[in-house]
This record gives C-alpha cells, structure tokens and sequence, in this order.
C-alpha cells in the first residue's frame, strides 16, 4: 500500500504544492449568493470541489464549517470528501481532534478508516495532551495509508505564548513537537506521513524544522496576513516539503468556477516563485 506522505508527494510534483481550504463561512455564503443554511453550504462545497478537485493537489474541508448544520452538515461533508477524493484530490479534513489515546483511537477510526463514511487521506490533530496521546491516530495513519498534521506552530496570534513556551528539558514546546515527529518519520523515503502545521505569518522564529521529513502544511496565506514572499524566512531548506494553504482567499473568488481557478491559480504561482 502506497504510503500517504509518498501520495503526497506525487500529488505535489504533478499538481504542484497547492491545498485550498472548504471554509463555508456565513460571510462567504452571503458573498455568493446563497442562503445560509444546508442547502447553501452543499452548493458551496460542491461547486469548490467542481471547479478544483481535479487540479489541485489537497482540498481541505474545515469541519466546523460542516458541523454547523448538523447532521445535514456532516452528511454534506461525507460528499464533499468522497467527491473529491473521487475526483483525484486528496483530502485533508481539519479537524484538529486530539484527546487520551482511547478516545483518540476512536477518532482515528471515524476519519482514517477505509470503511468509515467519514474516511479522508489525512486529518489534523493537536498534541496539548501530549504527542504521545495521539499515537492511535499515526498507527491508523500507518495502516491505513493515510496522513496526520500535528498543530506545532499556528498561525494565529495566540499560538506563540504557548507553543514558545521553554519545556524543563530547554526546549520550546513546539521544538518538542517537532522533534518527536521528525523521529517519527525518520527512516520514510522521501516524504514522511506525519506533517506539521506551521503557520505562514510566524516570520523567523529560530524553530529548527531540518528534520522532519515530513510535510509541512502552512496555512494563514492571504486573509490571515501571510504572505508567500514570507516562506522562507519560516521554512529555510525544508521550502520543498511545504504545502501552502488558502481558503478565503480563494474561496472569496467564487462562485464562478473559472475565476476559483484563476485564484487558486494566482496562488499557486505566488508561493511557486518562492518554493521552486
Ligand atoms: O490546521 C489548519 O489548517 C490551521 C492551522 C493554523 O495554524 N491556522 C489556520 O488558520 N488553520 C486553518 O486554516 C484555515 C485558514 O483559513 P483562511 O484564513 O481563510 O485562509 C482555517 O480553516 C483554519 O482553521
């Protein structure tokens, strides 16, 4: 079984280094026209996935967005993913699940398991009750040839007070993070399954990312201030595993399909003149 970080990277190389975000926001919905109810986020969604799944290399639904509506919502989200992964995208569901290893274990198999309706290529997870805590969730990665991104570096301004924070051992806690998931994908060709969140508008922070081996998504590009000229201060020689990631300010060019692709296309060749 293919491994995802290897789908990743093949992904990556043949659509290029691009995630858009599905964040039906009640803003966006009022933008394009629709209601602000089931109906209207199933036109959303649906027309996103239409006008991009088959370009670019990771859409990613924002489940809040989803749960909104309920169980209308996530009845939603199950087409949203299925119709994309069907249309050749992969598909990273931000969810940013993270508790004790038992209760992990059953979120690892509601969004990791081939059998689940739920069932994506990679979620996001967050480490505050430890990395420990959230190995149900690589080991279902593992079997399943699925993908984890562990929060290490977010983008908001919040982020810092915690995750630069000194550990007893000298280290910040997202250097712990880090560094307990480069050993995780220590070893793995090429691409490691386990990523790492790191924000776009963190500018230089000293965090040594050399050896992850893993992808490195980026999120906070456009709406959040972060801009692509900004990489690689953040990134240095790891640029080539980053996986840049818009919503708004792609998804804010909708809902005609040729102006989505005109912005995920202007997206993908402003961070393209920085990651090569
Ligand atoms: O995990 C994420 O994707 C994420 C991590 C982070 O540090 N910051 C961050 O903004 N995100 C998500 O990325 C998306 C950003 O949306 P825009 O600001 O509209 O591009 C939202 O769905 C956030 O929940």
């Amino acid at each position: 079984m293919e491994t995802f970080g290897r789908r990743l990277r093949a992904a990556m190389d043949t659509r290029g280094p691009l995630c858009v975000g599905i964040d039906p926001h009640a803003a966006l919905l009022a933008r394009w026209g629709l209601p602000d109810d089931a109906a209207g986020l199933e036109r959303f969604s649906f027309t996103v996935v239409e006008a991009l799944a088959d370009r670019v290399a990771v859409l990613k639904p924002q489940s809040a967005f989803f749960e909104r509506f309920g169980s209308r919502g996530i009845a939603i989200l199950e087409s949203t993913i299925r119709q994309s992964r069907e249309a050749g995208a992969l598909v990273l569901l931000d969810v940013k699940r993270g508790d004790i290893g038992s209760t992990m274990a059953a979120y690892a198999s509601a969004y990791l398991d081939p059998d689940s309706s739920l069932r994506a290529d990679a979620i996001t997870v967050s480490p505050y009750l430890g990395v420990g805590s959230l190995r149900p969730a690589f080991d279902a990665a593992a079997a399943h040839g699925g993908g984890v991104f562990v929060l290490a570096l977010t983008s908001n301004p919040e982020g810092p007070s915690v995750q630069h924070a000194q550990t007893a051992a000298g280290r910040t806690v997202a250097q712990t993070v880090i560094d307990e998931i480069s050993q995780l994908n220590a070893g793995a060709s090429d691409l490691g399954s386990v990523g790492l969140v790191v924000g776009a508008t963190i500018g230089r922070t000293g965090h040594d990312l050399s050896a992850v081996n893993g992808p490195l998504l980026a999120p906070g590009l456009g709406a959040q201030g972060g801009d692509p000229a900004g990489l690689a201060a953040i990134f240095g020689g790891s640029l080539r595993n980053v996986l840049p990631s818009y919503s708004r300010e792609v998804l804010s060019a909708g809902p005609d399909a040729a102006a989505l692709r005109a912005a995920a296309e202007r997206a993908a060749t402003a961070c393209g003149a920085v990651i090569g």
